[in-house]
């Protein structure tokens, strides 16, 4: 693996979708790295260039199509470690272009579903991207249920008119006999609304009532396998490299990784920063949501260190009526 200090290349890539959604994949030809892996159309900056700029020469070299680089928009900047090199990934949607595109340098082209993405053998930096363009860009956590059930789950009720699809239920004061009833009755709104609902921790009721679980970091280490099949939601909370290892070793879905700022949930945590946050980034494939101190409008700072969004508790819960 490349020290901290070895050299970043800045790669931009391109999100192209047609009339019916589909993106435009390019399939690496042979004698290259990652030879027959599909990607994104794109490649290195040169010296000198604006990363629109440049996505917009590699698209017209290798598809020629024009692209103005005021129609390239920032989705997801991945930095990836490679064991030979370390890449900052730096994708961006493309609002218009013209010409339709073709393989320039002989290489395959596909339209890709979004929901048929994951099934193309791409780059492990990629992984990140397609999850910014599938799932949910924010995770609200809610807090301890306290004892007006009700008024919970009226709250939970807001979160989902909000326009939420992902939401950790997280009341780890309530005993299990206590928490069936209340987590069943937001199981029922969430799957109304088409909405995930993972449980923090508890893997039996989630398992129970087919609801997603949400690991703690300290559960990881006693786990061999993934706790429940795929289609169940599976995610972890890790705060290093190593409960992320574990996390993706165990085959979870995403994790959450704080604290990114200081937060009053975790006085003592020492803060990440977005620097310490995208370090850690490099070292992992999983879709990644920021946590500590953050709310839904830093979702396009947490991409740029390439989070996939935000999640939290104090800034998504709505305030008592
Ligand atoms: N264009 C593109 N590159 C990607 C993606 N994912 C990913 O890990 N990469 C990596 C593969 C390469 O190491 C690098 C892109 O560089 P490049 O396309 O200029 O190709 P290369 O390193 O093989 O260099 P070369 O042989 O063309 O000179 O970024 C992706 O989705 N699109």
């Amino acid at each position: 693996m490349p020290g901290p200090e070895g050299r970043r290349l800045h790669v931009v890539a391109a999100v192209l979708e047609d009339a019916g959604g589909r993106v435009l994949l390019t399939r690496r030809t042979e004698g290259r790295d990652l030879a027959g892996a599909w990607e994104f159309p794109g490649g290195k900056l040169e010296n000198g260039e604006s990363p629109a700029a440049g996505l917009a020469r590699e698209l017209h070299e290798e598809l020629g199509i024009a692209v103005d680089p005021a129609d390239c928009s920032p989705l997801i900047a991945v930095p990836f470690a490679y064991a030979d090199k370390r890449i900052l990934l730096d994708v961006f949607r493309i609002a218009r272009w013209e010409g339709a595109p073709r393989g320039l340098e002989s290489q395959a082209l596909a339209w890709a579903p979004p929901e048929r993405l994951h099934r193309y053998p791409m780059p492990p930096a990629d992984r990140p991207v397609i999850a910014a363009l599938r799932q949910p860009g924010c995770y609200p956590i809610t807090p301890e249920p306290g004892d007006d059930h009700a008024a919970f789950v009226e709250r939970i009720e807001r979160l989902l008119t909000a326009g939420w699809r992902r939401i950790q239920l997280r009341a780890r004061r309530l005993d299990r006999d206590a928490l069936r009833p209340l987590a069943a009755q937001v199981a029922a709104r969430c799957r109304e609304a088409g909405a995930e609902l993972l449980l923090n921790g508890d893997i039996a009721l989630a398992r129970e009532l087919a609801l997603g679980v949400h690991l703690r970091a300290d559960q990881l280490p006693g786990l061999k396998r993934r706790p429940l099949p795929e289609g169940q939601p599976v995610a972890a909370s890790c705060h290093d490299a190593d409960e992320l290892a574990r996390a993706e070793a165990l085959g979870v879905d995403f994790a959450v990784l704080g604290p990114v700022r200081p937060t009053a949930s975790h006085p003592g945590a020492a803060p990440l920063g977005w620097d310490g946050f995208a370090a850690l980034r490099e070292r992992t494939t999983l879709p990644l949501y920021a946590l500590g101190g953050l709310r839904p409008d830093d979702i396009a700072e947490a991409r740029r260190h390439g989070a996939q969004g935000v999640a939290g508790i104090s800034a998504f819960w709505p305030p008592a009526r």
